[in-house]
């Protein structure tokens, strides 16, 4: 069966058209923030939107604010016509892809940031980085006016941030977390995946695999838990690691010692030029 496209819509003044018909007859708003070349993480986010929401709305936007100099903004996959047709079965009411040039233009002066959070892991490397999601975020936010937004777990920093952004600043819409879609053999969907030649796809599979053996084998033990993993990612061929850490995931912090409540791994490699991040929670 074919499907319609869903609409396209360039502007937050006809976001706000179409959505405010819709909030006026009472329909709850459910929103997925994306960079597009989606994937099946995206579509689980979507799907996750239309089981809960009446009206679904997905952005595509690659926002320069978020990359860092020397960072692949450029090279960064653009396919709008694929990511319309793969939204077509799903059910959106509405994608919103703005122009870079009026969405974030040079004359903007007003960076959301938020304390604490951003400072270690992702933000190591990219130092800029989370400043330039709070902002875009914010904006997206304000003109969607959703009930409720979608992100993805892999992303662990990044929701837990968003997640603060929206309670601090009394936002009305909802951060929701959803679990990381895996290829079949491990593999976390990233639209960054189409950078790898086979044999470096081979090899970030080490990512997937330590973290579900420390998962599997999980017993509390942060010390030796943070060592094996770190043994095994610096050891891994065609892999430089970034970081490793257990962390607590609601602070962020780095662990330590022996935990009985849930942790977080989280790590972050290059492949080649590729960066690529995954995580696992881990249950005693
Ligand atoms: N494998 C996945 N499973 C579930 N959600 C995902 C997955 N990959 C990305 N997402 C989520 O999709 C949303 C949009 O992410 P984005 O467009 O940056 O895709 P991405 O694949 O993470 O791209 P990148 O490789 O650039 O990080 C984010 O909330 C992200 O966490
Ligand atoms: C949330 C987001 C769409 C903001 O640009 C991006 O960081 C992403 O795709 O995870
Ligand atoms: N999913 C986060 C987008 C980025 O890496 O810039």
């Amino acid at each position: 069966m074919s499907h319609d496209r869903p609409h396209l819509v360039r502007t937050p003044e006809e976001v706000r058209t179409v959505l405010d018909a819709h909030r006026r007859a009472g329909r709850t708003i459910g929103f997925v923030p994306t960079m597009g070349a989606l994937h099946e993480g995206h579509l689980s986010l979507v799907r996750a939107a239309a089981a809960a929401d009446d009206v679904v709305v997905v952005s595509i936007f690659v926002n320069p604010l978020q990359f860092g100099e020397g960072e692949d903004l450029d090279a960064y996959p653009r396919t709008l016509d694929a990511d319309l047709d793969l939204l077509a079965p799903e059910g959106v009411a509405l994608v919103f892809s703005p122009a870079p040039s009026t969405f974030t233009p040079e004359t903007r002066r007003t960076t959301v940031h938020v304390e604490g959070l951003t400072g270690g892991l992702e933000a190591a490397t990219r130092p800029t980085h989370f400043d330039g999601v709070t902002t875009i975020v914010t904006k997206l936010f304000n003109v969607v006016g959703a009930d409720h937004a979608y992100f993805g777990e892999k992303d662990f920093q990044q929701q837990a941030i968003l997640r603060r952004m929206a309670l601090d600043l009394d936002m009305r819409t909802e951060v929701v977390t959803c679990p990381i879609v895996r290829e079949a053999d491990g593999l976390a969907l990233s639209s960054r995946n189409v950078y790898l030649s086979g044999e470096q796809r081979r090899d970030a599979l080490a990512l997937s695999q330590a973290l579900r053996e420390l998962a599997d084998g999980w017993e509390g033990n942060v010390d030796s838990g943070r060592s094996t993993l770190l043994g095994r990612l610096t050891a891994a061929q065609g892999i430089q690691l970034d970081y490793a850490e257990i962390i607590d995931p609601e602070t962020l912090e780095p662990l330590e010692g022996v935990r009985s409540g849930d942790c977080q791994a989280v790590v972050a490699a290059w492949v080649g030029t590729t960066r690529l991040i995954d995580t696992m929670r881990l249950r005693v």
